[in-house]
């Protein structure tokens, strides 16, 4: 819930909202067979983007650190016990901003499905208990503003609240 801040060098900052894997075991080379007995639960989770830095990066060929990775860029909700949800692929994800409603899909329209993407991920980086895995956001992205009020969540499991702050340099 605290806030989350718009980076002084960002002017487009796109919240994504995404299914997150949350792993329970270590594993290595898993199959796809045997991928989700790895997983501990869900989340959602906010991929704050700043579009701007992003596309210059892109354009130098450059890592995307600018862009995810500074401070307050991954809101994360509660953990969702595995047991909680049936089918990972049968989930409703939505955003509002100022309590319109920005986004919203479903996980059955995802390029890969989970254990895939556990498969795949594992066949090159070691996953341990407790790393998270996002999957990607629905259309409709867009850029929120300072003091903009985001709600996010998984239909009938769980939602969170942010607001958004402009970071000051060298605040
Ligand atoms: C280009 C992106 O930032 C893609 C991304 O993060 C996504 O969720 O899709
Ligand atoms: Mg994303």
């Amino acid at each position: 819930g605290i806030p989350v801040q718009r980076p002084y060098y960002c002017r487009r900052l796109h919240p994504e909202p995404e299914l997150a894997v949350v792993l329970g075991r270590r594993t290595r080379g898993v199959s796809r067979d045997d991928a989700m007995r790895y997983v501990a639960g869900y989340a959602l989770c906010l991929d704050m983007t700043a579009r701007d830095a992003q596309d210059t990066c892109k354009a130098r060929g450059l890592p995307w650190t600018l862009a995810k990775s500074f401070d307050t860029s991954c809101p994360v909700s509660d953990f969702v016990p595995k047991e909680h949800v049936a089918d990972p692929h049968r989930l409703r994800l939505w955003l509002k901003v100022n309590g319109q409603l920005w986004q919203e899909g479903d996980t059955a329209d995802m390029l890969f499905s989970v254990p895939e993407l556990i498969s795949y991920i594992s066949e090159i980086i070691t996953l341990h208990e407790g790393d998270v895995i996002l999957t990607g956001t629905p259309p409709g992205v867009a850029a929120v503003e300072e003091h903009d009020e985001l709600e996010a969540g998984i239909h009938g499991l769980v939602s969170m609240r942010f607001t958004v702050v402009q970071q000051r340099l060298g605040a």
